[in-house]
């Protein structure tokens, strides 16, 4: 459970790293990702011996298919590469991977062949990578319509034809994978926005190649291993004082419910007290099926919080822009959510009090919200979540997690990391709420805002994740059923961090 850390890196990057590693390796990159190519596809159509079709492109995701042709046919499996464009003008290295494949007996059809009576064993998508310059269209697009309506297991090469490896946009019609092998590292767009939906099953073939040691990692695929340090086993002699005050500021008229979501998540992982100050003022004096929460008018909560979630059901009028400003200059870890950000996107005195908060501030936008604050249209937030997330970390001097699929966690100071878990059950009233509990939860019980943010984050999926494997969603799984689902992966995770020997306090010895 707590494997090492996954390093993602923009197409930039790996460019950067093939530059430096192209001209000594020995074997070729091309070489390395056509026989690991070969090596996956081995192992995912063991018991389909049939035929597999690999399409080649004009470039060198065309060279890994020929690699990966010459591979699979020298193992004895029966091969049909399709490749269109003009051999003379291929790359260099991918030039040399046609030569090869033709020298070793292979043979090149112009078309895309009519599947076989027996159908396809694999369908190979080896057409575009990270070398997408547009959308695709015409004769390419045909290929790939064709390729996607084969009832056999699809795999692209590095990237799904057509997707964009930055952002995980579609650019005209795309391959729809049901297994992606990526070569050197994860690419963002295929983890975030329609990343997942064109991927399917991710395999990373590193290449022997270690990337960090090439460039710099600033992107990260969030894993338990990088909040472990986190996770304590709680002292024997406690009382509910060390598990932190947290309070919850929101619920306003009609929406009350956001509030409670948000306090009960924080309340059932861990948090020693949970305050919920309500802005209704027709609002419950308690909450009869969760008591334990301490349920205040808005203006009432302690003075003295361990950390505060403003947002959850706030809404926007002046009571409420007036107790977020007051929020804004409490020296604790804040968490905002919902009308917070809306109000801090069109206020600039908020805007200013944000930025020069010096406790932690972390922010919870889905794109929505994050297109306010941004002062764009939501469309323009999702063709580049990345983007879109540094940005906002970057002039709010905060924390930032861009919901949606495949989450985007930034940082001010221009890091980031992207969540697998989850899935679009999650795309339900309520959902946000909790997950600004559980952030603030954590913040109360002394999480640093970063690791807090990446365990909320990643916790809120694996929980939804959890009772989808118990037949609990993805349709009709509620929110309510998250908060109690995340208690229990919560303790495993601690339990599994007690096993590990590396963050195991010592014993002491029995005398
Ligand atoms: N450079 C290297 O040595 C290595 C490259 N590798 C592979 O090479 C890929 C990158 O290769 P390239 O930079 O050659 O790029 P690609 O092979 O991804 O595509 C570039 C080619 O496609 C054309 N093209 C781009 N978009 C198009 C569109 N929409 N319609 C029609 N034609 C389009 C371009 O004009 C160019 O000919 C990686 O994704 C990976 O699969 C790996 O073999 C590792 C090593
Ligand atoms: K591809």
């Amino acid at each position: 459970m707590f494997s090492t850390a996954q390093s993602i890196y923009p197409v930039r990057a790996i460019r950067e790293i093939e530059d430096q590693l192209i001209p000594s390796a020995k074997p070729s990159l091309m070489e390395r990702a056509g026989r690991a190519a070969a090596e996956d596809a081995v192992r995912l159509i063991l018991d389909r011996p049939a035929a597999i079709l690999i399409a080649c492109g004009p470039g060198n995701n065309g060279g890994d298919g020929f690699v990966m042709a010459r591979q699979l046919a020298q193992a004895g499996r029966e091969v049909v590469v399709a490749f269109a464009a003009a051999p003379e003008r291929l790359p260099a290295e991918a030039a040399k991977a046609h030569a090869d494949y033709l020298a070793a007996g292979g043979t090149i059809v112009s078309d895309l062949p009519a599947a076989p009576a027996n159908g396809w064993a694999l369908v190979v998508d080896a057409l575009f990578g990270i070398g997408l310059a547009r959308p695709v269209e015409g004769r390419y697009a045909g290929w790939i319509n064709a390729l996607n309506a084969q009832p056999a297991p699809r795999m692209a090469l590095d990237v799904p034809s057509g997707l964009d490896a930055d952002t995980g946009q579609p650019l005209g019609t795309t391959f729809r994978a049901t297994h992606t092998t990526t070569f050197i590292a994860l690419k963002p767009g295929l983890l975030t926005n329609d990343g997942p939906d064109y991927c399917g099953e991710i395999s990373v073939q590193r290449l022997d190649i270690e990337a960090p040691a090439w460039v710099p990692v600033r992107g990260q695929a969030i894993r338990p291993a990088l909040f472990r340090a986190h996770l304590r086993p709680r002292p024997r002699n406690t009382h509910k004082g060390i598990h932190g005050d947290a309070g919850i500021l929101g619920g306003n008229t009609g929406m009350v419910g956001a509030a409670l979501l948000a306090g009960r998540a924080a309340l059932w992982l861990g948090t020693g007290r949970v305050y919920v100050g309500l802005l209704d003022e027709y609002g419950p004096s308690v909450d009869c099926s969760q008591p334990e929460l301490m349920l205040r008018r808005a203006h009432a909560l302690p003075e003295r919080l361990s950390a505060l979630a403003v947002g959850p059901g706030l809404g926007t009028q002046p009571a409420a822009e007036g107790l977020l400003a007051a929020a804004l200059g409490r020296p604790v870890p804040l968490v905002l959510d919902a009308d917070a950000l809306n109000l801090i996107g069109t206020d600039s005195a908020l805007q200013s009090a944000l930025a020069a908060r010096e406790a932690p501030s972390v922010l919870t936008p889905h794109p929505a919200e994050a297109a306010r604050m941004l002062g764009c249209d939501t469309a323009c937030v999702q063709a580049d979540r990345l983007h879109a997330a540094l940005e906002i970390a970057r002039r709010h001097r905060a924390l930032v997690v861009l919901k949606g699929c495949g989450s985007i966690v930034a940082t001010p100071d221009e890091r980031w990391f992207i969540n697998g878990t989850g899935h679009p059950g999650m795309a339900t009233a309520g959902m946000g709420d909790v997950l600004t509990g559980l952030v603030v939860g954590l913040l109360a019980q002394s999480w640093p805002a970063e690791s807090a943010l990446l365990a909320a984050v990643h916790l809120h999926g694996a929980a939804a994740d959890r009772l989808a494997r118990e037949g609990i969603g993805p349709v009709g799984l509620t929110a309510s059923e998250t908060i109690d689902a995340a208690r229990g992966v919560f303790n495993g995770w601690l339990i599994e961090a007690q096993r590990d020997p590396r963050i195991t306090p010592p014993q002491r010895p029995i005398r």
